[in-house]
């Protein structure tokens, strides 16, 4: 409660860095209307009625000061930056998605690049491909601190709009996005599965939705029944986590034929242990 009185307290209507009349949130505002406010500059105990006597505050920054620690704060191009995250199970058409928002940027007059992990090496490491057959160029890499270098320093400067795709395999997805976005102005707009084959959550996929503007759930298609498919099913063996592969290995399935699906494969998996074990006792 006592947050809220403070929040409350601390954002002038007038100036709000979501004010309707400023469309696109404005931080630089939001800090001045922040540091304007009286009980920015009051200790906690000023929150008391009689506290609030402005003599008892510290003296406040010049407008001049506040600007250039706003600007300070707000670092080269922050205020273009935009993070978009589209997640889903496999064949939901994320990667589809992804394409169609960077063909469009790109026919919009922006610069765009696409990267993605170069565990996957079925298709080649120097395009994406759709499960329908889609392609784009993209950069394949193991982690995306090296990116920049990769693409080499002054062509990422004049980059406006980064795809990452197959985003769960990188493990520094939260650092990237927040720097590329935040400091450096991009649009990145990320596709990935947010669980794996077991409906965990995958790599860091869902670290980043604090960051982001907007998440896109997709949908397949349950290949047992055809209604919506929000999860991903493994028809194999294999217990680790990151396994590459498309329809041979996985299928998209409803909630229903998830349960299904899943405990007959678990059945078959313990039925088939049981009988190797068997077989080695005998054998031994
Ligand atoms: N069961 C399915 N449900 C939906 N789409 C499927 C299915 N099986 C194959 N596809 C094809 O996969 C395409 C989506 O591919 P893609 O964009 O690569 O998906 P994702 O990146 O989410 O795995 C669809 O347009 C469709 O042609
Ligand atoms: C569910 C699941 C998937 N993978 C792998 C399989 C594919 O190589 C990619 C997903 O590609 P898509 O573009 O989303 O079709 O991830 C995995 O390693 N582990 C899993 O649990
Ligand atoms: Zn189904």
């Amino acid at each position: 409660m006592l947050s809220i009185l403070r929040m409350n307290s601390l954002i002038s209507p007038a100036v709000s860095a979501f004010s309707p009349h400023i469309g696109k949130p404005n931080f630089s505002l939001a800090f001045l209307s922040l540091a304007s406010s009286k009980s920015i500059f009051c200790s906690p105990k000023s929150l008391q009625s009689h506290d609030l006597d402005p003599n008892l505050c510290p003296p406040r920054p010049s407008v001049r000061a506040l600007q250039a620690r706003a600007v300070q704060m707000r670092g080269p191009r922050s205020s273009s930056g935009e993070i978009h995250v589209i997640v889903g199970p496999m064949f939901a058409g994320k990667t589809s998605s992804l394409l169609h928002r960077i063909e469009s940027e790109s026919s919009n007059g922006r610069s765009v690049a696409v990267i993605k992990s170069n565990k996957d090496t079925r298709y080649g490491l120097d395009s994406i491909v759709t499960h329908d057959g889609a392609k784009f160029p993209c950069v394949a890499l193991g982690d995306l601190s090296s990116f920049r270098q990769k693409f080499g320093a002054d062509a990422y400067d004049q980059l406006d709009v980064i795809g990452i795709d197959e985003a769960q395999f990188f493990e520094d997805l939260y650092d990237f996005c927040r720097e590329a976005a935040d400091q450096d102005g991009k649009i990145v707009v990320i596709a990935g599965l947010d669980g794996d084959y077991l409906r965990r959550s995958f790599g860091s996929v869902l670290d980043i939705i604090p960051l982001a503007d907007s998440v896109t759930k997709l949908t397949a298609r349950c290949e047992l029944c055809g209604r919506r498919a929000f999860f991903t099913l493994r028809k194999t063996n294999e217990k680790q986590t990151e396994l590459i592969g498309g329809a041979d290995v996985y299928m998209p399935v409803c909630r229903r034929h998830y349960v299904s699906g899943q405990a007959v494969i678990e059945t078959t998996r313990s039925f088939l242990e049981e009988s190797q074990q068997s077989q080695t006792v005998q054998c031994g």
